[in-house]
C-alpha cells in the first residue's frame, strides 16, 4: 500500500500570513508573491520556508493514437528529443541550467529502443494502443508506469529537491490529454481539442472526432483513475501523475506545467484527491482547454506567457518568481524592524 498524503500545515500558512502582513508594505501589496510564500511555509511546516531546490523530470513515450493522424509531426520526433534532451540542447535543457535545477529524463515508454544515452532506462511498453479504438494500455501498464513516476520524485526528493516539475516528451499526446480532460472534469469535446504542435483546421476537426470516439467508447462505464488512464491516457502520462503522487505523499508540492500536465494532475486526482493541496499552477498554456483544466483543477496559473511547448518549460520558467517570493518573505524588514509607521 502507498503512503497516505497529508495536509499542508495550515498554523505554518497562518504564521506566514501574519509575517506577510507585519512586512513594510501596504497589506497584500505584493499580490500572489504573498499568497505563494504562505503556501510554500505551509507545504515545508516553517514560516519562513527554505530556499526552493527545483527537481525536474522529463517523461518520454509514444502514442499509438498518431496513427490517427492527430499531431503536426512523426512519432519518431519523441525519440530524436530524448537524445537532445541528453545532450543538452532542448528548451528544458536550458531553463534547467539557468534555474540550477536537477534534471532526469525518463524513457517510460518511447518506440524504439534508446541505447547507451544517459537517462532513466524504464520502459513499460514501445508506445500505447491508438485509443481512438481500443484500451491505450492495461491497468498492469498503468501500475508499472505509476510507480516509474513514484521512483522518479522518491530518487528527486532523496537527491534534495524540494520543488518537483514533471514534463512530458511524447507526440501525439496532447490527444490523450484532451480525452483525460474531458472525461475527468466533464467537459466537452470542442473546447478542449486544440491544436497541440500545430495541425490546421482539417487535422483539428480529425482530432476532436478522434477523441470524441474515445469517450465514446466509455460512454456508461463507471471506471477508476487507474482505467481511466488505461483507456484514455499514455505512459509518460501515468508517469507524471504518480510523481505528483509520491511528492505530495513525502510532503513535497509540485509545479504544475500545461495541458498535458494538467491532464496528469488530475488524473492523480482521480487516483487521491489529497494530491490536490500539494500542486501549484504554473503557467496558462496557449493549447485550448487549458483554462478549463486549471479551473477543474481549482488552481490559479501564476503568468500567461503563450507558451505551447511541454517539457515542463512553462513551470521552468516560473521557478524564478518563486524564488522571489520566498526571497521577499524572508529577507523583507517588518514595520517594527525598520521603525515605520503601521496603518492605524
Ligand atoms: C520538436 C518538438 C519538441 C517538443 N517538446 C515538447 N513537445 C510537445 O509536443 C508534443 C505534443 O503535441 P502533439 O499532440 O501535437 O504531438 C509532445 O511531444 C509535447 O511534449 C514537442 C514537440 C516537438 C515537435
Ligand atoms: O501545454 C502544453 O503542455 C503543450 C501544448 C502543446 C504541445 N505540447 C505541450
Amino acid at each position: 500500500m502507498t503512503q497516505s498524503i497529508a495536509l499542508p500545515a495550515h498554523a505554518s500558512y497562518q504564521a506566514a500570513l501574519q509575517r506577510q502582513n507585519s512586512l513594510t508594505k501596504p497589506a497584500g501589496s505584493l499580490g500572489v508573491l504573498e499568497t505563494v510564500a504562505c503556501r510554500f511555509a505551509a507545504w515545508q511546516g516553517q514560516t519562513i520556508p527554505a530556499a526552493l531546490t527545483p527537481a525536474i523530470t522529463v517523461f518520454a513515450g509514444d502514442h499509438g493514437v498518431t496513427a490517427e493522424g492527430v499531431s503536426a509531426y512523426p512519432s519518431i520526433v519523441t525519440g530524436e528529443m530524448v537524445k537532445n534532451f541528453a545532450a543538452g540542447g532542448a528548451a528544458i535543457c536550458v531553463l534547467a541550467r539557468a534555474i540550477a535545477a536537477r534534471l532526469e529524463v525518463v524513457d517510460v515508454g518511447v518506440l524504439g529502443q534508446l541505447p547507451d544515452l544517459p537517462i532513466v532506462h524504464a520502459k513499460v511498453a514501445a508506445g500505447t494502443a491508438n485509443l481512438a479504438v481500443e484500451a491505450a494500455m492495461s491497468t498492469t501498464e498503468v501500475e508499472a508506469a505509476l510507480e516509474v513516476g513514484r521512483t522518479a520524485a522518491r530518487r528527486a526528493i532523496e537527491q534534495g529537491a524540494n520543488l518537483l516539475i514533471a514534463g512530458d516528451m511524447g507526440i501525439g499526446n496532447t490527444t490523450p490529454s484532451a480525452a483525460l480532460i474531458c472525461r475527468l472534469a466533464n467537459l466537452e469535446v470542442d473546447l478542449i481539442v486544440g491544436r497541440g504542435t500545430g495541425i490546421d483546421d482539417a487535422g483539428l476537426a480529425n482530432k476532436r472526432r478522434v477523441v470524441a470516439q474515445a469517450l465514446q467508447r466509455l460512454q456508461g462505464q463507471q471506471l477508476s483513475g487507474t482505467q481511466v488512464l488505461a483507456e484514455l491516457g499514455g505512459l509518460e502520462i501515468a508517469a507524471m501523475a504518480g510523481f505528483y503522487l509520491e511528492g505530495a505523499a513525502q510532503g513535497v508540492p509540485s509545479l504544475v506545467d500545461g495541458f498535458i500536465a494538467s491532464a496528469a494532475a488530475l488524473a492523480a486526482r482521480a487516483i487521491d484527491p489529497a494530491v490536490a493541496a500539494w500542486l501549484l499552477a504554473s503557467h496558462r498554456s496557449e493549447e485550448t482547454g487549458h483554462r478549463l483544466a486549471l479551473e477543474a483543477l481549482g488552481l490559479e496559473p501564476l503568468v500567461e506567457l503563450g507558451m505551447r511547448l511541454g517539457e515542463g518549460s512553462g513551470a521552468a520558467t516560473c521557478v524564478p518568481l518563486l524564488q522571489l517570493a520566498i526571497k521577499l518573505h524572508a529577507e523583507m524588514a517588518t514595520f517594527a524592524q525598520a521603525g515605520v509607521t503601521e496603518k492605524d
